[in-house]
This record gives structure tokens, C-alpha cells and sequence, in this order.
């Protein structure tokens, strides 16, 4: 199973809607590889690999802040309104049958109130806002092609996601850091980030060169995902399957542990794109396979899940 590679140059970042043909050319590549295997990686975007890069760096150097600096900007546990911030390593759970994953995280989720200061963390704010528009602007170009290929109409994607960036939209970026992982502490199946299908329409992921991500093949064995310069994967989330009655596929991936104590770290930067908070997501197909929800319910009791009720770090920095 080979993931497909989409040029997305005619519609990338800062470029004029292409021709109708072309956007349908896009919609019908986009779609097949969606309905195919759920994920996608899209090349030549507008997206700069050195500027991720650079992004990522960023993000490593508040990573590498002592404990006591980092919870001071933790995401509190206490208010489900409130899910920015750093989450320490071992928090999550994103495979409730696992034990905890070997990651921390930083949430870039509105209203942010958690935003490092300046002096913690130099240059932070302005490139996680400056990579969280890129990304915005991405995902809406994304959704025309794909109205397309489904055969929707125009605005039908888009016009649910009008309030990304704001608090009226769960739309999450997220930085990932995977620390040097020493075998001889590792818990039984504890990997970095357990398997599990993405929760809301789609999923941009960046990568950088360390691997171990693994997508769940149609045989339920699981193949890795490698980084391609100058690309973006994309992945399709729960609540898209759901909203298309099944025909857009969420695929199971994990992140798994490097092959020996090599001491390799690994990043990400993912940007969870959601509907609107009160957009009511019914089936597209006019199916009605599955009832109608809201979005910020939905996301909400798929969140529910992923924290151990072990004490949060939160419960330290109660404010
Ligand atoms: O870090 C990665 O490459 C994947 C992370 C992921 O799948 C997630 O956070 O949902
Ligand atoms: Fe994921």
C-alpha cells in the first residue's frame, strides 16, 4: 500500500483558484486516495520545508524548558472550554487498551491563554500563529477540490468552517515532541503515541526526518509512513467518515518507539482541523446512516477519552 502523492502547485498558498478542470483534476485525486486509505500527502503547497523546520526548532526549544518552567503554561484538566497549553509526557492516552504515550505536546486551541512569554520562549507566539494561519489557509483550499470529487455542492465544507482561529472553532495546532526513548523504562506495549483515528474532518501532519509513524493497511497490518520533503500528509478524521456516510476513510496509525536506544527524538506538527463549534454534521449523502451532531459535542466526548484521570499536571498551577 503506497500512500499517493498529490501536486498541489496550482492551488498552494498564496496562488489564484485554477481552472475548473484543474480543481476537479485535484478533487478526483484528493477523493480517490481518501476513499482509498484515508491519508494523502500533498506536495508543493506554498509551505516552506526550512520554515517548518525552523517552526519545529522553535518548538524544541520550549520542549527543552525545565518542568517547572513548563507548567506554568500547562493545559488545565479542570475546564473542557480550555484545552491549550503544554501537556506532559505520559498524559495521553490515544489507545485506551495501552499505557500512557511517551510524548509531550504543546495545544494551540482557542481562546489560548497558555502562550509561553517571550522571554521562556523567544519567537514562539509569533511562529505558532504564523504556521497556524498557513495552516488554516491550507485546509480551506483543500475543501474545494474535495466538494468536487464528492460531488458537493460549492461552500458545502467550507461554509462550516468559517470560524477557524476562533473560539467559536475546537481547530487545534498542535507541536508533538517524542523525547529519547530508553528501552529498559518502557512499560509493556507503551509506544509514543498509541494507535487511533484522527477526531475531526481532517488532519494536517508535518513531519520531520525521524520516522515511526505506521498507517493500518486494509490487511490490519501496519506500514510506515515516511517523511517526504516538501510535502504534507493529510488525513481524514472520524467526524469526516461520519459526515460522509462512510465513503472518506479515517485510518488507524500510532507513532511506534525507535529501533534501539539510539537516543533519536522525534517531532511533528499536526493541525487539527474541526467544523465550527455549533455546525451540526449530518450525513452528506442525505442517508441519515448516522444521526446528526454537533461538532463541539462530538469532539468533546472523543476527548474525553484520551486522558488518564491520573492527577494532571494542571492540579500543580491551579489559576
Ligand atoms: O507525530 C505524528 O507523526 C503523528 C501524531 C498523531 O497521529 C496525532 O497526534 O494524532
Ligand atoms: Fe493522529
Amino acid at each position: 500500500m503506497d500512500i499517493t502523492v498529490v501536486d498541489f502547485s496550482s492551488f498552494g498558498l498564496g496562488k489564484a483558484e485554477p481552472s475548473a478542470k484543474e480543481l476537479q483534476r485535484l478533487g478526483s485525486e484528493i477523493t480517490r486516495a481518501f476513499t482509498d486509505i484515508g491519508f494523502v500527502y500533498l506536495k508543493n503547497t506554498g509551505f516552506q520545508q526550512q520554515n517548518v523546520f525552523k517552526t519545529m526548532e522553535i518548538c524544541k526549544n520550549f520542549f527543552m524548558l525545565p518542568r517547572d518552567t513548563k507548567i506554568r503554561y500547562a493545559r488545565a484538566f479542570n475546564n473542557k472550554h480550555q484545552r491549550d497549553g503544554w501537556i506532559e509526557r505520559e498524559t495521553e492516552r490515544l489507545n485506551l487498551k495501552h499505557p500512557a504515550d511517551l510524548k509531550e505536546a504543546f495545544n494551540l486551541t482557542f481562546p489560548i491563554i497558555k502562550w509561553p512569554s517571550a522571554k521562556d520562549a523567544p519567537e514562539f507566539k509569533g511562529s505558532m500563529e504564523s504556521f497556524f494561519k498557513q495552516c488554516d489557509e491550507l485546509a480551506h483550499r483543500i475543501m474545494k477540490p474535495l466538494e468536487l470529487g464528492l460531488g458537493l455542492e460549492r461552500d458545502f465544507f467550507i461554509n462550516k468552517h468559517k470560524l477557524i482561529g476562533s473560539d467559536s472553532n475546537p481547530t487545534t495546532l498542535r507541536a508533538l515532541y517524542y523525547p529519547p526513548v530508553q528501552k529498559s523504562s518502557v512499560l509493556e506495549n507503551q509506544i509514543r503515541c498509541g494507535e487511533h483515528s484522527d477526531y475531526g474532518t481532517f488532519t494536517l501532519l508535518f513531519q520531520d526526518e525521524n520516522g515511526g509513524l505506521e498507517v493500518m493497511n486494509r490487511s490490519g497490518e501496519y506500514v510506515a509512513v515516511p517523511y517526504i520533503p516538501n510535502t504534507v500528509l493529510v488525513n481524514i478524521g472520524d467526524l469526516m467518515q461520519r459526515w460522509t456516510a462512510d465513503i472518506l476513510t479515517s485510518t488507524m496509525h500510532r507513532v511506534k518507539l525507535p529501533e534501539s536506544d539510539d537516543n533519536s527524538e522525534r517531532q511533528s506538527l499536526a493541525f487539527f482541523v474541526h467544523p465550527d463549534n455549533e455546525a451540526i454534521i449530518t450525513c452528506c449523502d442525505g442517508s441519515n446512516k448516522y444521526p446528526p451532531v454537533s461538532s463541539l459535542q462530538y469532539v468533546e466526548y472523543r476527548l474525553a477519552g484520551t486522558y488518564e484521570r491520573k492527577k494532571s499536571p494542571a492540579s500543580d498551577v491551579l489559576d
